[in-house]
């Protein structure tokens, strides 16, 4: 297993500042890492003083030139809280900007010699990344994956210190190509979120495609309003971001992003859809018993035959987006789909099996209204019973819509935690349930919907109420094996927590 040098350049070697910052006073100091973390600084480093949220890098800067660093990017408030240091100061307009192009010169540029594919979409980025990673092994090329579940090369895990956010800061990312590179990746699939474009991280990268899932509400949180979180992803799909776009048309804001691609004319434009009328679409669907589906996509290459192993329509469209991204940067399509058929993406439309004599239970990431819409509507046909909550400290706007959402496609609605953080739990059940009671006052259907209280207790409770015709989702953590509650994160795997529950039911022991 290859293990990233986080933070260092695989073989680390001074670089002059002159060279980064051409202007600045002391060209001559040597920097061979960059760090934004005074507390993971290593001898020759520059560390970049940031401002914060909470509060201002350069509050660190003397840790992190006793740590050893060699330099200290910041800005001019950072400067005068940074004066008097034993270390060069270079001061810039915009550090967060100015660390991307530092971190990839240190780096080596290691973009430049890999084929780059960005997934960008409220829903559906691990997925489509997972699906790319796939299809690209199976037509013989050595992809690296970044994403929300971790770091992998050539479909191994990387081992690493920090996979808590999506798309890492600059540093980390140039280093883990640079990894990747090292280790014999020839491309890189990366999930880009809009934070990451508005924070920057990805600056200093052009990639050779871009895909769009969709858009749905989330985040509103970070970006304020929903037109601000759709342009943070339209930026990505400009001529400075990526050669090629390939959106999905069937969101009205995906149209939106193509009509704007189409009249830049600086990037290419592939779209994809459900239905005739884009440049890929499946001609024909054929669901499979075991959930799998047949399809024959028309591409402007002809027709293609594959089969999708993972289930439901939207995982179709991720599939889709994927194969077009994949004919964007000139892959062997006939070899490429062949890995898609036992395409697993962990955490996603999971299923825990629990023998015959249960009913079926399937895990599921889904934490925006958008994707517990899709996920049940997936599973229609079958009595479900849905077990979901709303994250602490986020998006406190998207609570009662995911009540909601639930409450429109199943049978019982179980509400409970999904890491209330520092949040007290109850207030935020109160507002979901208050989402889905809404609903399901206006339904002439009967939906039940229930406080399930922790999360344990509300999975035991779902197994309870569960026939074994019936189908459970328990929705929201998916991969994660945590529930962070009171700022402490306490091990908790939905999956694990299925089957012991099911076990104390029918007697057996926890
Ligand atoms: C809300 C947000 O984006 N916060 C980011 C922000 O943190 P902050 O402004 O709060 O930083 P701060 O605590 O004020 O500290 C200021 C600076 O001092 C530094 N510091 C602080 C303490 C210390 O001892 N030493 C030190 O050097 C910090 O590294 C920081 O650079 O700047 C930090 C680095 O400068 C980021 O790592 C951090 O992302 C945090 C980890 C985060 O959770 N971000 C989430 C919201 C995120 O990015 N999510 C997206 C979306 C995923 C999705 O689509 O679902 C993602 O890509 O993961
Ligand atoms: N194309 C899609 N349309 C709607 N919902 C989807 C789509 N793809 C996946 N989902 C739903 O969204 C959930 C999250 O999927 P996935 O992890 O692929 O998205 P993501 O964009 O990476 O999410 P995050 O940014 O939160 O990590 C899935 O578990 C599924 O319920």
């Amino acid at each position: 297993m290859v293990t990233p040098r986080s933070l260092r350049p695989p073989e680390p070697h001074p670089i002059p500042l002159g060279s980064l910052f051409p202007g600045t006073d002391r060209p001559d100091v040597g920097v061979s890492g960059i760090t934004l973390d005074s507390r993971l600084v290593q001898p020759g480093d520059l560390y970049v003083a940031l401002p914060g949220r909470s509060t201002h890098g350069a509050r660190f800067a003397a840790a992190a030139v006793d740590a050893g660093a060699a330099a200290v990017l910041t800005d001019a408030e950072g400067a005068a809280l940074a004066a008097g240091l034993p270390a060069a100061v270079v001061v810039v307009a915009d550090p967060r900007r100015a660390m991307a192009g530092a971190a990839a010169d240190i780096f080596g540029r290691p973009s430049e010699r890999l084929t780059m594919l960005a997934v960008t979409g409220t829903n559906g980025k691990t997925t489509t990344s997972y699906l790319l990673e796939a299809a690209l092994r199976a037509a013989g090329r050595r992809p690296g994956l970044i994403g929300t579940i971790g770091f992998r090369l050539d479909g191994q895990a990387l081992e690493s210190a920090r996979t808590t956010i999506t798309t890492p800061e600059s540093p980390e990312l140039q280093a883990l190509l640079a990894t990747m590179r090292e280790g014999g990746a020839d491309s890189v699939v990366m999930e880009v979120s809009s934070h990451a474009v508005v924070l920057g991280r990805a600056d200093a990268i052009t990639f050779d495609v871009a895909g769009f899932t969709n858009f749905g509400r989330d985040h509103l949180d970070f970006h304020g309003t929903e037109e601000a979180y759709f342009e943070a992803k339209a930026e990505l799909f400009t001529a400075a971001r990526t050669r090629h776009a390939v959106v999905n048309i069937d969101d009205p804001r995906g149209r939106q992003l193509a009509d704007r691609v189409r009249a830049g004319a600086a990037v290419r434009l592939t779209t994809t859809s459900l239905a005739p009328g884009a440049d890929f679409f499946p001609d024909r669907i054929e669901p499979q018993t075991d959930g799998s589906s047949r399809l024959v996509l028309t591409t402007p290459l002809g027709q293609l035959d594959l089969v999708l192993g993972l289930p439901g329509e939207f995982n179709i469209a991720n599939a889709v987006t994927a194969v077009a991204m994949l004919a964007a940067v000139d892959v062997d399509l006939d070899r490429a789909v062949t890995g898609l058929a036992a395409a697993q993406v962990p955490g996603r439309m999971q299923r825990v099996d629990l023998g015959p004599e249960a009913p079926t239970v399937i895990v599921d990431f889904a934490h925006t209204p958008q994707a517990v819409g899709s996920v049940l509507s997936s599973l229609a046909g079958r009595r479900c019973i849905v077990v979901l909550g709303a994250g602490g400290d986020r998006d406190v706007q998207k609570r009662g819509p995911i009540g909601a959402a639930a409450a429109r496609g199943a049978a019982v609605v179980i509400v409970t935690d999904d890491n209330p953080r520092t949040e007290e739990p109850a207030a935020i059940r109160a507002r979901v349930l208050e989402g889905a009671r809404e609903v399901a006052t206006s339904l002439t259907g009967g939906v039940e919907v229930l406080d399930g209280g922790d999360r344990r207790s509300a999975i035991r409770l779902a197994l309870q109420r569960a026939g074994v015709h019936d189908v459970v989702a328990i929705l929201g953590k998916g991969h994660e094996e945590g529930q962070e509650v009171s700022g402490t994160v306490h091990p908790f795997s939905d999956s694990a927590v299925v089957e012991q529950e099911w076990n104390v039911l029918n007697g057996g022991a926890a």
